[in-house]
Protein backbone atom coordinates (compact mmCIF):
# COMPACT_ATOMS: atom_id res chain seq x y z
CA UNK A 1 0.00 0.00 0.00
CA UNK A 2 1.21 3.50 -0.67
CA UNK A 3 1.67 6.01 1.79
CA UNK A 4 0.16 9.03 1.71
CA UNK A 5 2.39 11.94 0.29
CA UNK A 6 3.08 15.01 2.84
CA UNK A 7 3.59 16.86 -0.04
CA UNK A 8 0.44 18.49 -1.88
CA UNK A 9 -0.36 20.75 -4.80
CA UNK A 10 -1.78 24.27 -4.06
CA UNK A 11 -5.55 23.37 -4.13
CA UNK A 12 -6.32 27.00 -5.45
CA UNK A 13 -4.28 26.83 -8.82
CA UNK A 14 -5.75 28.52 -11.58
CA UNK A 15 -3.70 26.78 -14.69
CA UNK A 16 -5.91 28.36 -17.05
CA UNK A 17 -3.27 31.62 -17.83
CA UNK A 18 -0.14 29.23 -17.56
CA UNK A 19 -1.58 27.27 -20.53
CA UNK A 20 -2.13 29.79 -22.66
CA UNK A 21 1.59 30.98 -22.56
CA UNK A 22 2.50 27.33 -22.93
CA UNK A 23 0.55 27.58 -26.51
CA UNK A 24 1.99 30.88 -27.26
CA UNK A 25 5.63 30.76 -26.12
CA UNK A 26 6.18 27.02 -25.39
CA UNK A 27 7.22 27.85 -21.70
CA UNK A 28 5.44 28.74 -18.37
CA UNK A 29 6.31 29.77 -14.98
CA UNK A 30 3.61 28.71 -12.61
CA UNK A 31 3.61 30.66 -9.29
CA UNK A 32 2.69 29.24 -6.00
CA UNK A 33 2.56 25.95 -7.36
CA UNK A 34 2.69 23.83 -4.07
CA UNK A 35 0.92 24.53 -0.48
CA UNK A 36 3.28 26.99 0.98
CA UNK A 37 4.10 24.45 3.84
CA UNK A 38 4.94 21.33 1.34
CA UNK A 39 7.74 23.55 -0.69
CA UNK A 40 8.94 24.72 3.00
CA UNK A 41 9.28 21.26 3.85
CA UNK A 42 10.99 20.21 0.72
CA UNK A 43 13.54 23.39 1.13
CA UNK A 44 14.24 22.06 4.42
CA UNK A 45 15.35 18.39 3.27
CA UNK A 46 17.95 20.03 0.61
CA UNK A 47 19.29 22.17 2.96
CA UNK A 48 19.76 19.62 5.56
CA UNK A 49 21.08 16.75 3.10
CA UNK A 50 24.02 15.32 4.35
CA UNK A 51 25.94 14.58 0.59
CA UNK A 52 25.48 16.45 -2.47
CA UNK A 53 27.60 15.46 -5.68
CA UNK A 54 29.64 18.35 -7.69
CA UNK A 55 28.46 17.80 -11.26
CA UNK A 56 30.56 18.93 -13.69
CA UNK A 57 31.96 18.65 -17.50
CA UNK A 58 35.30 17.99 -17.33
CA UNK A 59 37.12 18.02 -20.59
CA UNK A 60 34.25 16.45 -22.61
CA UNK A 61 33.44 13.93 -19.82
CA UNK A 62 30.95 14.26 -17.23
CA UNK A 63 32.31 13.35 -13.50
CA UNK A 64 29.97 13.44 -10.37
CA UNK A 65 32.60 14.49 -7.53
CA UNK A 66 31.41 14.37 -3.71
CA UNK A 67 30.96 17.93 -3.28
CA UNK A 68 32.51 18.41 0.34
CA UNK A 69 35.44 15.86 -0.90
CA UNK A 70 36.17 18.46 -3.59
CA UNK A 71 36.23 21.49 -1.30
CA UNK A 72 39.32 19.53 1.03
CA UNK A 73 41.32 18.96 -2.01
CA UNK A 74 44.62 21.51 -2.16
CA UNK A 75 44.22 24.51 -4.06
CA UNK A 76 46.10 23.59 -6.95
CA UNK A 77 43.92 20.51 -7.73
CA UNK A 78 40.58 22.83 -7.71
CA UNK A 79 42.05 24.94 -10.41
CA UNK A 80 43.33 22.79 -12.20
CA UNK A 81 40.08 21.29 -11.97
CA UNK A 82 38.25 24.40 -12.37
CA UNK A 83 40.35 25.14 -15.52
CA UNK A 84 39.40 22.39 -17.03
CA UNK A 85 35.96 22.75 -16.54
CA UNK A 86 36.28 26.22 -18.15
CA UNK A 87 38.19 25.30 -20.96
CA UNK A 88 34.57 22.85 -21.85
CA UNK A 89 32.60 25.34 -21.12
CA UNK A 90 33.58 28.42 -22.90
CA UNK A 91 32.69 27.05 -26.22
CA UNK A 92 31.21 23.56 -25.71
CA UNK A 93 28.20 22.62 -23.54
CA UNK A 94 29.90 22.79 -19.84
CA UNK A 95 28.04 22.67 -16.14
CA UNK A 96 29.63 22.85 -12.70
CA UNK A 97 26.64 22.66 -9.84
CA UNK A 98 25.60 20.62 -7.03
CA UNK A 99 22.91 17.74 -7.45
CA UNK A 100 21.65 15.16 -5.65
CA UNK A 101 19.85 12.28 -8.12
CA UNK A 102 16.52 11.76 -6.77
CA UNK A 103 15.47 9.74 -9.69
CA UNK A 104 18.72 6.87 -9.48
CA UNK A 105 18.04 7.63 -5.44
CA UNK A 106 14.39 6.02 -5.74
CA UNK A 107 14.78 3.49 -7.77
CA UNK A 108 17.66 2.24 -5.84
CA UNK A 109 16.35 -0.74 -3.63
CA UNK A 110 19.16 0.05 -1.26
CA UNK A 111 17.78 4.28 -0.12
CA UNK A 112 14.11 3.15 0.10
CA UNK A 113 14.19 5.66 3.08
CA UNK A 114 15.81 8.33 1.58
CA UNK A 115 14.08 11.35 2.46
CA UNK A 116 13.86 12.60 -0.57
CA UNK A 117 12.21 10.06 -2.38
CA UNK A 118 8.59 11.36 -1.21
CA UNK A 119 9.70 14.15 -4.18
CA UNK A 120 9.88 11.77 -6.90
CA UNK A 121 6.59 10.79 -6.09
CA UNK A 122 5.10 14.00 -5.67
CA UNK A 123 6.54 14.85 -9.16
CA UNK A 124 5.16 11.44 -10.18
CA UNK A 125 1.28 11.84 -8.18
CA UNK A 126 -1.61 12.18 -10.41
CA UNK A 127 -2.15 15.78 -9.23
CA UNK A 128 1.06 16.78 -11.15
CA UNK A 129 1.54 14.72 -14.09
CA UNK A 130 -2.38 16.13 -14.82
CA UNK A 131 -0.60 19.23 -14.09
CA UNK A 132 1.56 18.89 -16.84
CA UNK A 133 -0.37 17.06 -19.24
CA UNK A 134 -2.82 20.00 -18.52
CA UNK A 135 -0.33 22.67 -19.32
CA UNK A 136 1.56 21.65 -22.06
CA UNK A 137 -0.94 19.66 -23.92
CA UNK A 138 1.40 16.84 -24.24
CA UNK A 139 -1.28 14.06 -23.42
CA UNK A 140 1.18 11.08 -23.47
CA UNK A 141 3.00 12.53 -20.47
CA UNK A 142 3.57 9.34 -18.14
CA UNK A 143 6.22 9.85 -15.42
CA UNK A 144 9.01 12.22 -14.57
CA UNK A 145 12.44 11.72 -14.00
CA UNK A 146 13.93 14.18 -11.14
CA UNK A 147 17.24 15.59 -9.57
CA UNK A 148 17.89 18.48 -7.04
CA UNK A 149 20.72 21.21 -7.71
CA UNK A 150 21.83 23.52 -6.02
CA UNK A 151 23.69 26.56 -7.76
CA UNK A 152 26.71 28.12 -5.66
CA UNK A 153 28.36 31.49 -7.05
CA UNK A 154 30.41 30.14 -10.42
CA UNK A 155 27.84 27.66 -11.16
CA UNK A 156 26.48 27.24 -14.60
CA UNK A 157 24.96 25.53 -17.18
CA UNK A 158 25.40 26.54 -20.76
CA UNK A 159 23.36 26.68 -23.47
CA UNK A 160 21.42 22.94 -24.83
CA UNK A 161 18.33 21.96 -25.55
CA UNK A 162 17.62 18.98 -23.73
CA UNK A 163 16.67 16.93 -27.11
CA UNK A 164 18.07 13.03 -26.34
CA UNK A 165 16.94 10.42 -28.50
CA UNK A 166 15.16 7.62 -26.56
CA UNK A 167 14.70 9.44 -23.44
CA UNK A 168 10.79 10.47 -24.43
CA UNK A 169 11.46 13.83 -22.71
CA UNK A 170 8.35 16.13 -23.33
CA UNK A 171 8.97 19.47 -21.27
CA UNK A 172 11.57 20.13 -18.91
CA UNK A 173 10.37 21.49 -15.39
CA UNK A 174 12.59 23.45 -12.69
CA UNK A 175 10.64 23.87 -9.27
CA UNK A 176 12.27 26.56 -7.76
CA UNK A 177 13.00 26.58 -4.22
CA UNK A 178 15.22 29.50 -3.86
CA UNK A 179 13.97 31.32 -0.72
CA UNK A 180 15.48 34.71 -1.49
CA UNK A 181 16.86 35.56 -4.99
CA UNK A 182 17.85 38.63 -6.84
CA UNK A 183 18.33 38.59 -10.52
CA UNK A 184 21.34 40.19 -10.31
CA UNK A 185 22.73 37.33 -8.63
CA UNK A 186 22.71 35.66 -11.64
CA UNK A 187 21.19 31.75 -11.90
CA UNK A 188 18.46 32.91 -14.61
CA UNK A 189 17.41 29.99 -16.59
CA UNK A 190 17.79 31.89 -19.87
CA UNK A 191 15.86 31.27 -23.29
CA UNK A 192 17.72 31.19 -26.26
CA UNK A 193 16.24 32.35 -29.83
CA UNK A 194 17.82 30.85 -32.86
CA UNK A 195 20.59 34.24 -33.31
CA UNK A 196 21.72 33.74 -29.93
CA UNK A 197 19.42 36.50 -28.50
CA UNK A 198 17.81 36.39 -25.11
CA UNK A 199 14.29 35.66 -25.56
CA UNK A 200 12.99 35.60 -21.82
CA UNK A 201 14.55 34.82 -18.93
CA UNK A 202 13.45 33.44 -15.75
CA UNK A 203 14.42 33.92 -12.44
CA UNK A 204 14.93 31.83 -9.40
CA UNK A 205 11.57 32.11 -6.90
CA UNK A 206 10.31 30.45 -4.45
CA UNK A 207 7.91 27.57 -5.12
CA UNK A 208 7.35 28.99 -8.68
CA UNK A 209 7.48 25.75 -11.11
CA UNK A 210 8.76 26.70 -14.95
CA UNK A 211 8.04 24.31 -17.57
CA UNK A 212 8.74 24.17 -21.19
CA UNK A 213 8.68 21.86 -23.99
CA UNK A 214 11.56 20.12 -25.41
CA UNK A 215 13.35 20.81 -27.59
CA UNK A 216 13.88 24.72 -26.51
CA UNK A 217 17.61 25.90 -26.74
CA UNK A 218 17.97 27.91 -22.65
CA UNK A 219 20.93 27.96 -20.34
CA UNK A 220 21.30 28.97 -17.27
CA UNK A 221 23.48 31.98 -16.72
CA UNK A 222 26.67 31.75 -13.95
CA UNK A 223 25.83 32.99 -10.34
CA UNK A 224 27.48 36.04 -9.33
CA UNK A 225 30.41 35.92 -7.05
CA UNK A 226 28.37 37.72 -4.12
CA UNK A 227 25.34 35.47 -4.50
CA UNK A 228 23.61 36.30 -0.73
CA UNK A 229 22.50 32.15 -1.14
CA UNK A 230 22.16 29.11 -2.87
CA UNK A 231 19.83 28.58 -5.33
CA UNK A 232 17.87 25.43 -5.00
CA UNK A 233 15.74 23.58 -7.45
CA UNK A 234 14.13 20.12 -8.04
CA UNK A 235 14.15 19.72 -12.14
CA UNK A 236 13.73 17.11 -14.65
CA UNK A 237 11.79 16.38 -17.38
CA UNK A 238 8.54 15.36 -17.93
CA UNK A 239 8.45 12.40 -19.87
CA UNK A 240 6.13 10.33 -22.31
CA UNK A 241 5.12 6.96 -21.67
CA UNK A 242 5.87 4.43 -18.46
CA UNK A 243 8.45 5.63 -15.99
CA UNK A 244 11.10 2.34 -17.57
CA UNK A 245 12.11 1.66 -13.60
CA UNK A 246 8.80 1.18 -12.79
CA UNK A 247 8.75 -2.24 -14.66
CA UNK A 248 12.06 -3.62 -11.78
CA UNK A 249 10.79 -6.97 -10.45
O1 LIG B 1 17.87 24.86 -13.53
C1 LIG B 1 17.43 25.35 -14.56
O2 LIG B 1 16.94 26.48 -14.61
C2 LIG B 1 17.47 24.58 -15.87
C3 LIG B 1 18.15 23.26 -15.75
C4 LIG B 1 18.36 22.64 -17.11
O3 LIG B 1 18.25 23.26 -18.11
C5 LIG B 1 18.72 21.22 -17.20
O4 LIG B 1 18.95 20.57 -16.18
O5 LIG B 1 18.80 20.72 -18.34
FE1 LIG C 1 18.03 21.99 -19.75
Amino acid sequence: MSRPSPFRLNQALDLTPWRERMAARGRAQIPDVLEPDAAKRILTRLEMAPRWNLAADCAGRHVDLDAKGMEARPAKDRAQFMALVHEQARDGFGYLFNNIPIYDIYHNRKTQSHPLNEVYELLNSAPMLELARHVTGCDDIGFADAQATRYLPGHFLTEHDDNVAGKNRRAAYVLSLTAKWRPDWGGLTLFLDEHGCVEEAFAPKFNTLSIFLVPQRHAVSVVAPFAGGARYSITGWFRAGEDPLLRRA
